[in-house]
């Protein structure tokens, strides 16, 4: 008769086989999920283009996560060697690999929140729109999935042009009859992130201290910072306001330059995302009062789509606040800003409705 012992460590054998990431009955991970359900009470994610650049940072990160119990890494590739490598840390979410579209589902069922960083990165010389082409179908696919598999998700769509996905992704959920758009929010956290640390090194304060509301979009002139609205208050000269406002909208251009070719913000970016899906598990848990910018659905301007400030509960952005008041200088921008945004809107809703 197999000892105790030998039956554990054949168990752990079974889990060490990279096709046993995603795996049948009486599995190990299986077991520990189970553990994770009933135990210390936590949320399932699903990171959806986890062995990218973005993704493994941000898969690493959600790891370090209290509140996720179950972390559900999906990849065309390597998405087993990034499971086998992130399960080795010693926290509490229990992490399982799924690898190519056959397994897309198995990924989704039952998952409270999915991050989308799937997609192709600019090189320089492109814009974000320039990616659509590829990565419009790759949202498609995945907002299928969704669909099907957990429709009550709350998605963190960060593949670009966020401007035309976010629209993607509602028409998808608007065909298959599951949209709500509360629980649909496009990330543009990093800009705020960015515009959080350019105010601080003008004023000499700790970024941890400076708080800008980011409004519009998340490409060029569509990234409005509101820096009348910084907190703590304070005010810049107009050559401050010229140079953060372009520094602000042209931070992902910087990075994609400095990588000469390499691709476009990823740790940056999955510190933006950890810290915006952080948010939204807080919210789902039922936290008061959280409230960071996102590309929503939205009442705020003429536009379908804005982001603004919103607050995020138990079902999404349940609150979508005013843009609040504006000076000259960021009422010229958001009508520069609105013109370009349409026009993305519109190419995105018009990709699934064609
Ligand atoms: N919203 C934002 O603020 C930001 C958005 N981005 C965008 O995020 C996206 C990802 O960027 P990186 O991680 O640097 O790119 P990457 O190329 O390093 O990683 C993308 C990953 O997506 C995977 N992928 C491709 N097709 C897929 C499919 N059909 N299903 C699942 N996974 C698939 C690839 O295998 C790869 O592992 C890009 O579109 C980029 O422009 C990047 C930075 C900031
Ligand atoms: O610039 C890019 O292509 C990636 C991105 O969205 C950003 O870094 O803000």
């Amino acid at each position: 008769m197999q000892s105790e012992a030998n039956f554990r460590i054949s168990k752990i054998s079974a889990h060490l086989n990279p096709s046993n990431f995603q795996m049948g009955e009486n599995s190990m991970l299986e077991q520990a999920e189970c553990r994770a359900k009933g135990g210390a009470p936590g949320f399932k994610v699903a990171i959806l283009g986890a062995a990218g650049g973005i993704g493994q940072s941000l898969a690493m990160l959600m790891k370090m996560n209290p509140l996720v119990s179950v972390l559900h890494l999906y990849d065309v590739v390597n998405a087993h060697g990034v499971t086998a490598d992130i399960s080795h840390m010693d926290t509490g979410a229990v992490v399982r690999g799924f690898l190519g579209q056959p397994q897309l589902e198995d990924a989704l069922v039952g998952m409270d929140l999915v991050v989308i960083p799937a997609g192709v990165p600019r090189k320089p010389g492109m814009t974000r729109d320039d990616l659509f082409k590829i990565n419009a179908g790759i949202v498609r696919t995945l907002c299928e999935g969704i669909a099907k598999c957990c429709p009550n998700a709350i998605v963190n769509l960060i593949s670009n042009p966020v401007n035309s996905t976010v629209p993607i992704a509602a028409e998808v959920f608007k065909k298959a009859g599951t949209y709500d758009p509360k629980r649909l929010l496009g990330v543009t956290m990093l800009d705020v992130v960015r515009a959080n640390t350019f105010v601080a090194e003008v004023l000499g304060l700790d970024p941890r201290e400076v708080s800008v509301p980011v409004v519009g979009g998340h490409a060029g002139v569509t990234i409005l910072p509101l820096l009348s609205q910084v907190k703590p208050p304070c005010s810049f000269t107009s050559e401050e306001c010229e140079y953060l406002t372009k520094r602000i909208q042209d931070g992902g251009t910087e990075v994609v330059q400095a990588k000469a070719g390499a691709g476009s913000a990823t740790l940056s970016m999955a510190y933006a995302a950890v810290k915006f899906a952080d948010a939204c598990l807080r919210g789902l848990r039922g936290d008061a009062n959280i409230v960071e910018c996102a590309f929503v659905a939205s009442q705020v301007t003429e536009l379908p789509f804005f982001a603004t400030r919103v607050r995020l509960g138990r079902t999404g952005a349940e609150e979508i606040f005013q843009l609040g008041p504006m000076n000259e200088y960021e009422r010229a921008g958001l009508v520069e800003a609105k013109k370009e945004l349409i026009a993305s809107i519109e190419k995105g809703a018009s990709f699934i409705s064609k």
